[in-house]
C-alpha cells in the first residue's frame, strides 16, 4: 500500500520506517528542502540517530508527493495542523487523514481528529495515538497504539493498513477520548518533570500521575469522550510512559522548569500550549483542572514552583 506522511520530524519518520519495513511504499513530505535532501541521500534523520531509512521511503518537499496517496498521516505539531488543513483543503478531500499529533489547538479548542473533521469535512478523520517513542518505533521495538475513527468500518480499514509486525494497533470509535488522552498526558508529563526537577521526590510524582488521571477523565467526559478510553493506551498508557521517562520532551521540559533551567525553544513540547488551552476550557466549562492550570501558569511564568505546589496542597481536603 502507498501511504503519505506529512512531517519529517522524529515521529513522522519513525512511522515511515516501521511501515516501510512492513512492505509499504511511503511518500514522506517535509517542508525543509535541506532536511529532505539529507534523508533522501544519506538515508538518515538526525532526530533518529543510528536508524537507516529504508529504500521504499521517498522524501520530497513537494506536497503533491503525498496528495496522490489515499491515506495521509499528519505528523506535524498540533498547533500547526489547522493552518495546514486550511491551506490544502481541496487536495485533502476524500482522503483518510490520520492525525499523529497530540494537543489541543489553542484557537479552536479542539483535538487533532476534531480539527480534521471540522476543517476537512469531506475527508475521513482519524487519530493514531498511544504510548510510543519515535526512537522505539524506528528501531522496530514492539509498540501498541490506538487508532480512533468515528466510523468503525473506516477505523478497521486503517487499523489493518497501519498494523505491522512491530506496531500493534487497537481501535476505537471514541475520537474525543483518544485525542484528549494524548493531549492531556503531555501536561501531566510536564507536571511530573517539574516535581522531579524541583526535588519533590518520586512520591510527589506518583501523586501527580494518580490525581492527574481523573483530571484527564473529567475534561474528556465533559467534552463527550468515554471514561474507558482514558483507561486505555491513548490515556493511561501514554500517561505512564510520558510521566516516567526522560525520553519524553514534555517531561524534560518540566525537569528544566523545576530546576529553574532554560530549555531549547526549538524542541517540540506540545503540553505547554495544551495546558493553556485546558486552562481556558476549565474556565469556560467551569470544571476543576488544578494540575493543568498550574502547569499553564508555570509555562507563562505566572507562578513559581513553590507557589504552584502550595496551590495544589492547600486545596480543600476531600474524599478520594
Ligand atoms: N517524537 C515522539 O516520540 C512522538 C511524537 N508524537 C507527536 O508527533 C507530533 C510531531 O512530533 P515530532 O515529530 O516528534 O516532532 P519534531 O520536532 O521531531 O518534528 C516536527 C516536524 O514538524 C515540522 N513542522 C513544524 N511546523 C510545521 C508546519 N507549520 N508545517 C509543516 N511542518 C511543520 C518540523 O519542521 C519538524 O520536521 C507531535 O504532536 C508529537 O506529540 C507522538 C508520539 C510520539
Ligand atoms: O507522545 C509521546 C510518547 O507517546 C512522546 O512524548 P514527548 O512529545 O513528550 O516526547
Amino acid at each position: 500500500m502507498k501511504i503519505g506522511i506529512a512531517g519529517g520530524g522524529a515521529f513522522g519518520t519513525a512511522l515511515g520506517v516501521a511501515l516501510a519495513l512492513d512492505g509499504n511504499e511511503i511518500s514522506l513530505w517535509a517542508r525543509n528542502p535541506d532536511a529532505v535532501a539529507t534523508m533522501q541521500n544519506d538515508r538518515a534523520n538526525p532526530k533518529l540517530p543510528g536508524v537507516t531509512l529504508p529504500k521504499n521511503i521517498t522524501f520530497s518537499a513537494e506536497l503533491e508527493s503525498i496528495f496522490v496517496c489515499d491515506t495521509i498521516l499528519l505528523a506535524i505539531p498540533a498547533q500547526t495542523l489547522p493552518a495546514f488543513l486550511n491551506a490544502h483543503v481541496e487536495r485533502l478531500k476524500g482522503k483518510y487523514l490520520v492525525a499523529c499529533c497530540k494537543g489541543i489547538d489553542l484557537k479552536r479548542m479542539t483535538g487533532p481528529a476534531s480539527t480534521i473533521r471540522d476543517l476537512v469535512p469531506d475527508a475521513t478523520a482519524a487519530m493514531l495515538t498511544g504510548p510510543s517513542f519515535a526512537a522505539d518505533i524506528a528501531r522496530g521495538l514492539p509498540t501498541a497504539l490506538t487508532l480512533a475513527c468515528a466510523d468503525d468500518a473506516d477505523g478497521g480499514i486503517l487499523q489493518t493498513a497501519l498494523s505491522t509486525t512491530s506496531l500493534r494497533i487497537y481501535r476505537t470509535t471514541d475520537t474525543i477520548g483518544a485525542e484528549l488522552g494524548g493531549a492531556l498526558k503531555n501536561v501531566m508529563a510536564i507536571a511530573s518533570g517539574v516535581a522531579i526537577g524541583a526535588g519533590l521526590g518520586e512520591s510527589a510524582r506518583a501523586a501527580l500521575i494518580t490525581r492527574g488521571f481523573p483530571e484527564m477523565q473529567r475534561l474528556a467526559t465533559e467534552l463527550g469522550g468515554q471514561a474507558e478510553t482514558l483507561s486505555g493506551l491513548s490515556g493511561f498508557g501514554d500517561l505512564v510512559l510520558t510521566c516516567t521517562s526522560e525520553q519524553s520532551r514534555n517531561f524534560r521540559y518540566g525537569l528544566a522548569l523545576g530546576r529553574g533551567e532554560s530549555f531549547d525553544s526549538e524542541t517540540t513540547v506540545e503540553g505547554a500550549a495544551t495546558a493553556r488551552a485546558v486552562r481556558q476550557l476549565a474556565t469556560d466549562l467551569d470544571i476543576d483542572m488544578p494540575i493543568c492550570t498550574v502547569v499553564a501558569d508555570l509555562t507563562e511564568n505566572k507562578t513559581d514552583v513553590m507557589s504552584a505546589l502550595n496551590a495544589l496542597l492547600s486545596r480543600p481536603l476531600k474524599e478520594e
